[in-house]
């Protein structure tokens, strides 16, 4: 059976490419910008390889000419220019694409091909005109012809081709742009401070210059004779100026880089006024291609810990911008680098505004992630002070990665993490807590409250301490959840100061808890009724030295997670089981038990609010009933 060809509604094609394929209206100008561009490309490239053909690459370049009065605006390139044909198939084809095709025909081995980096490939760029235009007339003369063609088109019935003038090779693209109404501002196009800003914006980095006459307001030279009283005159002069920077700095030999041009750079793309704290300029070649140039800021931006702030990284191809912020490329935690990523190998989707295939980005994304973790160790070895100034501004964000995806990222973030240490009077990393561990301790010894200070005079950490072990004091929230999500580190696991087995006793320590437990079991019982459902349980301590009472907790849940989770919205958050730990040998107990073996349950029940009261204190936690603590405490003067 003969096969039949598909055919296509061009003119519904033409309207849906027209209409559909793009977001922005302003790419546009980054479409055609990007094909004249490749136009130069494919001159210089011809003059590589033919020796007949003498074009200076300096000499290449785009102009671009805005007119208000006619409406229009013209996007010209001196050049490989277009043929009667070339016109016809490559501007009367939709999706077909000239300089695909001249990509597909360059050898693998062909060395002038290194020196360009032709863009088109879908051949459907140029249609993007007419987002903004309602005719759109190209004057095209093909390099070595002396012949001159001009294509129309106002994008509904079709297009013409005739013959006319042009002095030189290359093309020129006129667009009449549309007339403004209520819902789009065309007019805009015709701006040169608009223009300026797109072409910096999609086109900074297009390796030929483009130009465009600018007026620029300034200040006249003053007089030779001006007299005393002279006052300085204005004026308004245009000038033709490149907009482009061309030369991406990450394109540029490492070597030849600047730390100035580095910063420089970092400063004006990213609005920051502060210098970053470090940059990782990197590139790789093989199975993805791609140059990349990171930095890690120096202080947190305003918005970084609010849903607001958004990650990523700019994303570009082949100098043409194609994401402002490329979430793909970063994992949560590093998500305060800011950086761009340059790759000709990206499968780009037809409107260039997204990427069709993630695996290139995946393996860029882990070949950064390890980048950046290694630059952050470095940082930590070599520059300490550099490394704190970091961790002050993005350690919560380090911790909360540990926490998050039940703890996936915890092998890649435990050795940036830093903690106060007990022992040294300032942070830690747990590679060296580890190093100066005595051999007999069981475990990471840490503890949780609101400031190292509070920490440190917590009765529960007394005895840790007394033992020559070291504590690391732990002030922030989520720091629970990550000795939690940590759990084992080079074989070491992590302890509370709270928890009831921190110290490993042995039988005989064991025995004789037990025969206090029993000994003070009616105290117990007495306190336990007095508090009623506050606490889950009251219990002889075995983690207290000379402190007489401290709170802890049973269960999954611990004291500090019910007051992380109660700052978080919602109302419904589980509660720590509380338990009310009392330590036999210490004077308050004794009173205690005097008060039961006389019956007298209204003093049993005060000091059991009493020791209650504290230990909520001494948590961090908020007193039930304050004025009724503040009352018993006063009856104990008088
Ligand atoms: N300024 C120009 N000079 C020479 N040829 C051009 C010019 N503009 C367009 N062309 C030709 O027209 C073809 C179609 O252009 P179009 O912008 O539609 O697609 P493309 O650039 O090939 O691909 P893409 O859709 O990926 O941008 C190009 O491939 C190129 O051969």
């Amino acid at each position: 059976m003969a096969k039949k060809q598909f055919k296509a509604e061009s003119k519904r094609l033409l309207d849906l490419m027209v209409n559909s394929i793009y977001t922005h209206k302003e790419i546009f100008l980054r479409e055609l910008i990007s094909n004249a561009s490749d136009a130069e490309d494919k001159l210089a490239y011809k003059s590589l390889t033919d020796d007949t053909v003498e074009v200076k690459r300096k000499d290449l370049k785009i102009t671009i000419v805005p007119d208000k009065q006619m409406r229009t605006l013209t996007i010209s390139d001196n050049g490989i220019g277009m043929s009667k044909e070339d016109l016809e198939s490559n501007l009367g084809t939709i999706a077909r694409s000239g300089s695909g095709q001249f990509k597909a025909g360059l050898a693998e081995d062909d060395k002038a091909a290194d020196k360009i980096d032709v863009i088109g490939q879908f051949g459907v760029g140029f249609y993007s005109a007419f987002m903004v235009a309602d005719q759109v007339t190209v004057i095209s003369r093909a390099w070595g012809s002396e012949e001159a063609w001009m294509w129309q088109s106002d994008g509904a019935d079709g297009y013409t081709v005739t013959q006319c003038e042009k002095d030189a090779p290359g093309t020129d693209i006129i667009m009449h742009i549309k007339a403004s109404g209520e819902d789009e501002n065309y007019d805009q196009y015709l701006e040169t401070y608009k223009l300026q800003e797109i072409i910096k914006k999609y086109s900074d980095y297009i390796r030929y210059p483009i130009v465009m006459e600018v007026e620029d307001y300034r200040r006249k030279d003053k007089p030779a004779d001006a007299p005393e009283d002279y006052k300085p005159e204005w004026e308004t002069v245009k000038e033709w100026k490149t907009l482009n920077s061309m030369v991406p700095l990450w394109q540029r030999q490492k070597s030849k880089v600047k730390p100035e041009e580095y910063n420089a750079f970092y400063k004006e793309k990213f609005g920051d006024w502060q210098d970053p704290l470090a940059v990782i300029h990197t590139s790789a070649e093989g199975a993805v291609t791609y140059k990349a140039m990171l930095y890690i800021p120096a202080q947190t931006p305003y918005d970084f810990y609010t849903r607001e702030y958004q990650k990523g990284l700019q994303l570009y191809s082949s100098g043409v911008l194609i994401m402002d912020k490329c979430a793909d490329l970063l994992p949560d935690h590093f998500r305060f680098v800011r950086g761009v990523v340059d790759s000709a190998d990206f499968s780009l989707n037809i409107s260039r505004e997204v990427l069709q295939h993630t695996r290139q980005l995946k393996v860029i994304a882990t070949a950064l992630e390890k980048k950046i973790k290694s630059e952050l160790l470095k940082m930590q070895k070599e520059d300490r002070e550099k490394y704190e100034k970091f961790w002050a501004a993005f350690g919560a964000q380090l911790k909360y990665g540990v926490v998050a995806e039940y703890g996936a990222h915890k092998e890649m973030l435990q050795d940036l993490l830093l903690f106060w240490s007990s022992k040294e009077g300032k942070n830690t990393t747990l590679a060296a807590y580890q190093d100066r561990m005595p051999e007999d301790q069981p475990y990471y010894y840490y503890a949780c409250g609101e400031s190292v200070d509070k920490i440190a005079k917590l009765p529960q950490v007394e005895r840790i301490l007394d033992k020559g072990y070291e504590i690391l004091y732990c002030t922030e929230d989520v720091d629970d959840f990550v000795m939690k999500a940590l759990g084992e580190v080079n074989g070491k696991q992590f302890k509370s100061v709270s928890d009831e087995d921190a110290l490993p006793q042995t039988e005989e320590e064991k025995k004789a808890a037990e025969e206090k437990a029993e000994a003070g079991k009616d105290v117990l019982e007495a306190v336990k009724e007095a508090l009623g459902d506050q606490v889950k349980n009251v219990r002889v301590s075995s983690i207290l030295k000379s402190g007489a009472c401290c709170l802890s907790a049973d269960g999954p849940v611990s004291l500090e997670m019910e007051k992380y989770m109660s700052k978080l919205e919602g109302s419904d958050h589980p509660k720590a089981d509380r338990v009310l730990e009392l330590n036999p040998d210490a004077a308050p107990f004794a009173a205690i038990k005097k008060a039961v073996d006389a019956g007298d349950k209204d003093t049993v029940a005060k000091y059991a609010k009493l020791l209650y009261g504290q230990s909520l204190l001494m948590a961090g936690l908020p007193l039930e009933d304050p004025a009724e603590y503040a009352q018993m405490v006063c009856s104990l003067m008088v």
